[in-house]
């Protein structure tokens, strides 16, 4: 079975999707943190971000694995260094690259194979498995989720004002709803959850009511 979580940046997709494949015993899949480890990989080797069949090649050479939480880049764990702001900024370039996204949409298949998967990013629903079992599109307000934002970078020691984040979170946001290809935006058959007003166990239990055959 395959559960799809897509929606805009810190509307809690990764904490949802990830909580939710515990609870159903399910493989997780965080597709963000691979267009993340190409724009690492990129950022690694010193690659030109306009040249687009450069880092197109980046992505087709190096070879992206998961353990448990763990992100590898070529056997390297690089699970921290891909939430950098560096990266962060850059993965607007691999998001954007038309190879990249094949390729990517290529592994992540590949990935789930005939696996039961909880996988969230902007296109699952959509581009990737578009015959998914159940779609979810998670949603919250912009200042709800620049607030989430702000104290997490505020738990890691970063203190940025919420307009920053704010600010930085409305470009992510514009961009990825404006790509031609793999764009964010709701499957036509995804249930919408608004979770600016429940926190995260909350979510998991309405999705896992949705889905039916509560595990509790
Ligand atoms: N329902 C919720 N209520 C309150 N805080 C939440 C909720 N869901 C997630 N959070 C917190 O909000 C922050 C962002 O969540 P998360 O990283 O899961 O978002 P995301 O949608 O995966 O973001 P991105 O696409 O940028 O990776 C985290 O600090 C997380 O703990
Ligand atoms: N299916 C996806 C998932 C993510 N992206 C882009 O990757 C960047 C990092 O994603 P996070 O969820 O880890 O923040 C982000 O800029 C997304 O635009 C994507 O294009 N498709």
């Amino acid at each position: 079975m395959i559960i799809t979580i897509d929606g805009p940046a810190g509307a809690g997709k990764s904490t949802v999707a990830r909580q939710l494949a515990n609870r159903l015993g399910f493989a997780f899949l965080d597709t963000g943190a691979m267009y993340r480890a190409v724009a690492w990989a990129c950022l690694q080797r010193d690659v030109d971000f306009s040249d687009v069949d450069a880092v197109a090649d980046v992505a087709r050479t190096i070879v992206i694995q998961f353990d448990g939480d763990e992100v590898l880049v070529d056997g390297q764990n690089v699970s921290g260094e891909i939430r950098t702001n560096d990266v962060t900024a850059a993965s607007q370039y691999t998001a954007g690259n038309l190879e990249v996204r094949e390729i990517l949409v290529e592994q992540q298949r590949r990935i789930a194979g005939d696996s039961d998967v909880v996988t969230e990013g902007r296109d699952q629903g959509t581009v990737v498995f578009p015959a998914a079992e159940f779609k979810f599109f998670i949603t919250a307000s912009p200042e709800s989720r620049a607030r989430r934002r702000q104290e997490e970078f505020a738990a890691r020691g970063q203190n940025i004002p919420l307009e920053q984040v704010l600010a930085d979170q409305t470009d992510r946001d514009n961009r990825d709803a404006a790509r031609k290809v793999g764009a964010m935006k709701p499957a036509a058959d995804a249930v919408e959850v608004d979770t600016s007003q429940i926190d995260a166990d909350a979510v998991v239990q309405r999705l896992l009511e949705i889905i039916g055959g509560t595990p509790d």
